[in-house]
């Protein structure tokens, strides 16, 4: 169902990441609002909003790369511990690895930190379709293949969930598809994908449970296909965020 400005739908399932009443104040800037996100196993969940809005900081606080300036995080139905890390690959602010080493090389430093073989670098490899471009230096590769690359590593050690803040930034549309594919096949096996993007058309596409965030606050959670009775996006989109369909940043 369409949920009106300030009410949340439930989503069911097993809850891999809830937050509740998540905040974080920057300053005298609240960044994120008592966010109570709850995404569930086996789905794809996209976090929608306008720039600015408050997804990278929440996506950060859930990682534990930020503290919260108040509420929780739970991980696989348990308080937040770091320990509980290891079952979740991200990549956060774009992709970022040695440029001056091959892709192969950049997914080997990773491993060996995470105490991986190296037949598991072998199979992020080869679940991004790099195998054939691995010795490459990783400075030399398109925006799409750093964009792999940083999906690979994100996908080692076969986590249960995989959070990724704007993966598609500055992919080509064959880049955009096959990221969708790529993403497809992680949650085929159960496991959770949890996306930031601006980019409506392609969370469409993709998302099974959106969460739409607008100054900081969670104004919509639920199902993808409820979101937008009608089949008009856009509008639902911009009826919640108080934004213009002229508003180029979002498009379908
Ligand atoms: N380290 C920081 N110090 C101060 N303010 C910050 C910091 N990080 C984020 N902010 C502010 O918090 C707000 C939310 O930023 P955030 O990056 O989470 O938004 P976003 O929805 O991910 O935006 P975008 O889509 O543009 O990446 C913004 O006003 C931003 O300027």
């Amino acid at each position: 169902m369409f949920a009106a400005p300030g009410q949340k739908t439930a989503i069911a399932g097993t809850p891999v990441i809830e937050t509740r009443g998540l905040s974080k104040t920057f300053r005298s800037s609240t960044a994120v609002d008592e966010v109570d996100l709850t995404v569930t196993s086996g789905r794809i969940y996209g976090l929608l909003g306008p720039n600015g809005a408050g997804k990278s900081t929440t996506l950060k606080m859930i990682l534990g790369l930020l503290p919260p300036t108040a509420g929780e995080v739970r991980l696989f139905g348990r308080p937040w511990a770091r320990d509980s890390l290891s079952g979740i690959g991200a990549s956060i602010n774009g992709p970022s690895f040695y440029g001056h080493l091959s892709a192969r090389r950049n997914l080997m430093v990773h491993a060996h930190l995470l105490g991986l073989p190296e037949s598991e670098v072998d199979r992020a490899l080869a679940a991004v379709e790099l195998t054939g471009t691995d010795r490459k230096k990783a400075k030399s590769f398109s925006t799409g293949m750093k964009g792999r690359l940083a999906l690979a590593i994100a996908m080692l050690g076969t986590p249960d969930v995989l959070i990724l803040d704007e993966p598609q930034n500055g992919l080509d549309p064959e880049g955009i598809a096959a990221l969708r594919t790529m993403m497809r096949h992680f949650t085929d096996t159960g496991r959770t994908i949890v996306l930031s993007s601006h980019l409506l058309g392609e969370v469409a596409a993709i998302a099974d449970d959106i969460g739409v965030i607008v100054t900081g606050r969670l104004r919509y959670q639920g199902a993808m296909a409820d979101f937008a009775p009608d089949g008009d996006l856009e509008r639902a989109y911009f009826t919640l965020t108080g934004g213009s369909h002229m508003d180029r940043t979002v498009s379908s």
